[in-house]
């Protein structure tokens, strides 16, 4: 009692004069977030130094890259976009924040994508900040996605590309119906990624996104994008059961893909037949068998999971880019019809064939640059000691990352970068050219560089020039439905097509 009465003098203050004492603590607290670690010298909008609200507004209403874009024309190579956080647009930095040996490691943005079982953190190299458990993840995994082991595996691709021609034969040529094309090749990247993985895919071309995965995919991008503004957050909403359960539900679609996953895992193992080409999952199991503790059964089955995760959106969004690119430049889509043609492709167009092709390997670089599918941020924490970039002092643990977005249309690296013009990659000077390539931000860079690079181009080489051979496709109202949304992944939507034979169409040996 004698205790509470001591309080009721502080209870009476607060009474009478709550809304200044409100205030003050708000004022106080926004210009803790101003001066922090002596950022207020970074160049930005005063209100980004003081609140995070504007940047996840930003990201919320998924154009994020535009107002990233503007605030750099404005205000230079590096800006302050939330109290925390800087974005860097300065291709001299990307050995700072990504090389192979920084010390920058990853910001707890990524913390949002992270999944936990029974036994704890799934060992993802995708959000391991250990930088030992990474490069030994990645180091144990390497011959699965080399391009050698791909090769191996390119045989699984072919049934399902055939299944995408039939589809497109049945349900649109023959009857003239418009295909949302768009749609159809994220179903087809998610059953050739599945084939490769495993060495049989769920024909989500047929059955649609009948687990829900695609779904849940779209949603946790989202979820990562937006709090991972804020990733203290995450705590209380999705990275605790309490929190899962009651925004997701008991039975959650992450955990039926994860179940889907570790039970295509156990049933290879236990058919142990070798017969046939080698799959992505086989690949691991040998490697698993040869050396027992070069990887651990987790491990194989974050890496095959990662495939599904990480290699379907983003592959499909390259896609659409190209096809979309390509439509909408027609001078372009006949010179690489022309190269195509005078290569004498066979289907099933073989990688090597295609790889060979230099202005085919010019439009996917160029319409990977316009369309990274990848259009926030790649960010990481500034280690121990602080550092220099962009020639400010950055105190240790501010959040830094260049998003690929913004240095693709960085006009230094990439004159007239609004332009889609393949032939930049062919012309350049030698110099010109590498700093293109370092540039080049589509696949991430350096120790966290995209696992699955080769993949996802090996399936893009071969499918472009297959449709192309088969098949004319023209916009539906000159692609004005056309449009996508940035959250992370950068899917697009509207890619409607009418399709006819093409005239010198090739088929199937
Ligand atoms: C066009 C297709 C793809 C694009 C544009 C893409 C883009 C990226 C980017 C930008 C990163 C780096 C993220 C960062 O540093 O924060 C990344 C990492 C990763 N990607 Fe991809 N990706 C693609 C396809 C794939 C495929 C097909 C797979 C697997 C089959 C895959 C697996 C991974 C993995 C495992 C990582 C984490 C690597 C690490 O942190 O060490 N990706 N990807």
């Amino acid at each position: 009692m004698a205790v509470i009465e001591l309080f009721n003098p502080l209870l009476d203050l607060f009474k009478q004069y709550w809304v200044a004492i409100i205030g003050l603590a708000t004022l106080l607290y926004l210009l803790s977030n101003r001066y922090q670690k002596g950022l207020q010298k970074i160049p930005g909008p005063w209100i980004r130094s003081v609140s995070s609200i504007p940047r996840i507004l930003s990201v919320y209403k998924s154009f994020s890259h535009e107002d990233d874009l503007r605030l750099h024309k404005k205000y230079g190579k590096i800006v302050r976009i939330a109290p925390n956080s800087l974005s860097i647009s300065d291709p001299h930095e990307i050995n700072t924040l990504y090389g192979i040996s920084t010390k920058f490691y990853k910001s707890r943005f990524y913390d949002l994508a992270s999944v936990h079982d029974e036994e704890g953190l799934v060992p993802d190299p995708f959000v391991l900040t250990n930088k030992e458990l990474h490069s030994r993840m990645k180091r144990n995994a390497a011959n699965a996605y080399s391009m050698n082991g791909l090769l191996q595996m390119e045989s699984w691709i072919e049934p399902v590309t055939e299944r995408l021609l039939q589809r497109l034969e049945e349900r649109h040529v023959k009857t003239g119906q418009p295909c949302d094309l768009g749609k159809l090749l994220q179903l087809y990247a998610m059953d050739a990624v599945f084939s490769l993985t495993f060495g049989k895919d769920k024909d989500f071309m047929e059955h649609g996104d009948q687990h829900g995965m695609m779904r849940t995919l779209d949603l946790m991008t989202d979820y990562m994008a937006i709090f991972g503004q804020i990733p203290w957050i995450h705590k209380f909403l999705l990275g605790n059961k309490y929190g899962t359960r009651l925004l997701l539900g008991q039975d959650t679609s992450e955990e039926a893909i994860m179940k889907l996953a570790m039970s295509e895992v156990d049933a290879v193992r236990e058919k142990d037949d070798d017969s046939g080409p080698c799959t992505f999952l086989r690949r691991l199991l040998l490697n698993q068998k040869s050396n027992p503790a070069s990887l651990t059964d987790r491990e194989i089955f974050t890496h095959s999971f990662g495939n599904i995760a990480a290699g379907s959106d983003t592959t499909a969004i390259a896609l659409r880019s190209v096809m979309i690119h390509l439509l909408q430049y027609p001078d372009v889509q006949a010179k690489l019809h022309a190269e195509i043609q005078s290569a004498n492709l066979q289907l099933p167009v073989s990688f090597v064939a295609a790889n060979s092709l230099p202005y085919l390997n010019a439009v996917i670089k160029e319409a990977m640059r316009l369309h990274p599918s990848v259009g926030l941020m790649l960010a990481r924490y500034v280690p121990q000691g602080g550092a220099t970039i962009c020639g400010q002092y950055i105190a240790q643990g501010t959040e830094v990352g260049i998003n690929p977005w913004v240095l693709h249309r960085d006009p230094q690296v990439y004159p007239q970068p609004d332009i889609f013009r393949p032939e930049r990659w062919l012309e350049a000077e030698k110099e010109h050219l590498s700093l293109m390539n370092k540039s080049f931000l589509t696949f991430g860079a350096g120790a966290h560089t995209c696992s699955g690079r080769q993949i996802s181009l090996m399936e893009v080489t071969k499918v472009i020039p297959t449709l192309l051979l088969t098949y004319d496709f023209k916009l539906v109202e000159d692609g004005r439905d056309i449009s996508f949304k940035n959250r992370w992944f950068t899917p697009q939507k509207g890619l409607k097509v009418f399709i006819t034979k093409a005239k010198n169409e090739v088929s199937f040996r």
